[in-house]
């Protein structure tokens, strides 16, 4: 059992790690730990929800003494949401050793980052382009800097930001810690690399597929003008608990949150040209579970860690196996399990096999869920929901009324009609959505796992830690778990447009993305 304490952590950090529940290291973290504590550059690739922010986040956090009051450790991140996010789980991993942190990200008021930055944080948690806005306007200094952490590396080199971390790290000594992690590592990575880090440790658990090994990978083909009602179907057969469905565009997200909302479910959109305040509020009601569906593009891709997802649904497949990859992996993380379905139009076909041959991972073809089967799961929740109330014996006020019913009325009868008012007849409201092209399927290219070294065996066995739960799709009341991170209150969200925030307002939207196939996608 690889525990925290062989680590010879600080008890204070140590103490934090306990209070979070972790109780055995990740893999990832069994292995990049005890590097990054000899303050090596490394190179850090595991699959999605194995926990590799706390891999880089305890050794940062342990090498800065109590007494510091300078800006000390910068981790950048390609999302608004994801700043907040791990400056939220930095800030627990803190929480004895009474360090400061920070997250700066574009789309929040500049005065108030200013009024705090005022506090001496020795951590900074940001977005590329809100830090060179104050890179800038010299509201933080990085000449003290001496760890750097890039968090989904191969995200922010493929949306275009090779420049603006060039420039950051320009203002970063050369003599510092530097660490890039990522659950997908593509050759390209080797550039950002050679150039920002010296002669790194290649620390990588990826054991057979580069997604995550709990969760369950199915298709569905389907017609472009069948999608919602497949989408209906598929939300009523499944229940899930908590489930992100996601969009290939803007308008696809708007369109789709909508509709369902039509139909009656709990659902909100999510992407890059809602206000901060909007995604703030969409984040955290997806967090406290007031909403169950959140409809998003890639901007909620990667990541993301929302304890109780159950379900992933591509509406749209991905641009690419990445996506994918990471889509999927906001399930199934920290051990739990997940299910994931795609839509495949029969002209994407290809597209999708694609992603199966970089992934090595095949998907089970599925047929599209019947309507029996929508009414039959839609049932299901009725009748667990009734026995719950049954075995808490919830009902003592009713029970008068009750035997009121029975004396004049059949059981059976009276049981199923009360179960139809519970189940709720979906709004038969039509739905048309604006179509979406189609993707075209893409040439092979080098495997997205390995980053061009050959792959380590020895790692991820995923039921392997303790505490990490196993048993499948979780009551409501245990979505927050044990985990931690998961629970945090605020959800901020950081569109590709938050990229370009030193030269757009809130909102406005940048083409950052070279590869994307039109504007819409882009501006996620
Ligand atoms: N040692 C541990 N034991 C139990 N839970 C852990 C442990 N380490 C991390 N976790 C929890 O696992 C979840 C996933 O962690 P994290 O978000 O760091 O994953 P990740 O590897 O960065 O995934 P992604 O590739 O999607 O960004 C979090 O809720 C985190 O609190
Ligand atoms: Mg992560």
């Amino acid at each position: 059992m690889n525990t925290f304490a062989d680590f010879g952590l600080e008890p204070k950090v140590l103490q934090a790690i306990t209070e979070l529940g972790f109780e055995e290291s990740t893999p990832i973290q069994a292995k990049s730990i005890p590097v990054a504590l000899t303050g090596r550059d490394l190179i850090g690739q595991a699959q999605t929800g194995t926990g590799k922010t706390a891999a880089f986040g305890i050794p940062l956090i342990n090498k800065i003494p109590t007494s510091e009051d300078r800006i000390v450790a910068l981790i950048m991140t390609p999302t608004r949401e994801l700043a907040i996010q791990v400056a939220d789980e930095i800030g627990k991993l803190t929480r004895y050793k009474g360090l400061r942190s920070l997250p700066i990200y574009g789309g929040q008021e500049i005065g108030r980052q200013i009024r705090a930055l005022k506090k001496k944080p020795q951590i900074i948690i940001g977005t590329p382009g809100r830090l060179l806005d104050h890179i800038n306007r010299k509201t933080i200094r990085l000449d003290d800097v001496q760890t750097v952490v890039l968090d989904e590396a191969d995200e922010m080199l493929d949306m275009g930001f090779m420049e603006d971390i060039q420039s950051i790290l320009k203002m970063v000594p050369e003599e510092r810690q530097t660490m890039l992690f990522s659950a997908t590592m593509p050759v390209n990575i080797q550039k950002l690399a050679q150039q920002f880090l010296k002669d790194p440790e290649h620390v990588s658990v990826i054991p057979k597929q580069v997604t995550a090994p709990s969760i369950e990978q199915s298709y569905i083909e389907v017609h472009e003008r069948q999608k919602f009602e497949a989408l209906s179907r598929l939300l009523d057969m499944e229940s899930p608990e908590l489930a992100i469905i996601f969009g290939r565009t803007k308008r696809r997200v708007d369109e789709l949150s909508e509709a369902l909302q039509k139909r009656g479910y709990s659902a909100d959109g999510l992407h890059g040209d809602l206000s901060q305040n909007q995604r703030d509020n969409v984040m955290r009601k997806f967090r406290d579970g007031s909403i169950d569906v959140l409809v998003a593009t890639d901007v909620a891709a990667r990541g993301l860690d929302v304890s109780g997802v159950t379900h992933v649904i591509n509406f749209d497949l991905p641009q690419d196996p990445e996506s994918y990859v990471h889509r999927i992996g906001r399930t199934g993380r920290a051990g739990k399990e997940g299910t994931a379905w795609t839509f495949v139009t029969p002209r994407e076909i290809d597209h999708l096999h694609f992603i199966e041959r970089i992934t090595r991972q095949r998907m089970n073809r599925k047929p599209l869920p019947s309507i029996a089967e929508a009414i039959e799961g839609k049932q299901r929740v009725t009748a667990e929901r009734v026995l719950e109330v049954v075995q808490n014996e919830e009902f003592a006020e009713y029970k008068a009324i009750a035997i009121q019913l029975l004396e004049q009325y059949d059981s059976v009868q009276l049981l199923a009609a009360a179960m139809k008012l519970l189940t709720g007849e979906k709004k038969n409201v039509d739905i048309e959505l604006t179509p979406e092209e189609p993707l075209r399927a893409k040439k092979r290219r080098p495997d997205i796992r390995s980053n061009g070294r050959p792959f380590n065996r020895s790692g991820y066995s995923g039921g392997s830690r303790s505490g990490s739960g196993g048993g499948g799709y979780r009551g409501r009341d245990d979505k927050r778990g044990s985990y931690g991170s998961g629970g945090g209150s605020r959800g901020g969200y950081e569109g590709r447009s938050g990229y370009g925030s030193k030269r757009s307002g809130e909102g406005r939207t940048e083409n950052r993305r070279p590869k994307s196939p039109s504007d819409d996608f882009v501006n996620n």
